[in-house]
């Protein structure tokens, strides 16, 4: 399996936002160290994200970086991504693993040591952890964790572990300290009015 990514973009479909464009300009910053997450909105149908996953392959594949498909995974399968990410809503870890086979990248979500490690043996090659601090992305999520629960995890596994939610460049040396791997964001790069230049500052906090 390859090397993980520590700069994790998840695109932002909602209203007004425009992923592509996002997805270009830190591909130009980060290049093949950049993994991207294509995550759409639950209303959204399989072929708009099979569609916007096409395009978000074939932007990572002119750099070699890692294309990864949240939830969908038979669109992840379908466009040929190298693997997905599964929270407590989707298919069960196993199940997941089951469909990407033994070589896909198979991120799952976890706040607690349990799960974490439930999720391992299970099959997930990373961890996607938090919120570690407040958002406004997503809707209806426990309290942030913080960098103290991000430890928890990280003691707990031998997987890479992702720190996600609320994440800034600010944040980042908090959160590696407490032993994550690398980050997840949306805001921070969607939000961005120079989104290259936002890459360049979360890459230089995590290096
Ligand atoms: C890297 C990473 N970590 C966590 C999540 C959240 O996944 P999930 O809990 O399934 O929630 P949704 O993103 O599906 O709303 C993630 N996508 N990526
Ligand atoms: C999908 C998801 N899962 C936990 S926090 C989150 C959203 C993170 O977005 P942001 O980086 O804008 O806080
Ligand atoms: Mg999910």
């Amino acid at each position: 399996m390859p090397s993980l990514g520590r700069l994790h973009l998840v695109t932002d479909t909602r209203p007004g936002r425009d992923p592509l464009t996002v997805v270009r300009a830190a591909l130009t910053a980060a290049r093949a160290d950049l993994v991207v997450q294509v995550r759409v909105e639950d209303s959204a149908t399989d072929r708009e994200a099979y569609d916007l996953a096409g395009r978000v392959l074939a932007l990572c594949a002119r750099y070699g970086a890692t294309c990864l498909v949240n939830d969908r995974l038979h669109v992840a399968l379908a466009v040929g991504a190298a693997g997905g990410h599964v929270g407590a809503d989707d298919l069960p870890v196993a199940a997941a693993r089951h469909v990407l086979g033994p070589t896909g990248v198979l991120g799952a979500t976890a706040r607690a040591p349990e799960t974490a490690v439930a999720a391992v043996t299970a099959g997930a090659s990373y961890l996607g952890v938090g919120p570690c601090h407040a958002t406004s992305t997503k809707d209806g999520l426990p309290d942030p964790i913080g960098p103290t629960g991000v430890r928890a995890v990280a003691d707990a596994v031998d997987v890479p572990v992702i720190a996600i939610g609320g994440v800034t460049a600010a944040r980042v040396p908090a959160l590696r300290a407490a032993g994550a791997y690398g980050v997840a964001v949306v805001g921070a790069l969607s939000a961005a009015t120079d989104p290259a230049a936002a890459t360049a500052e979360l890459l230089r906090a995590l290096a």
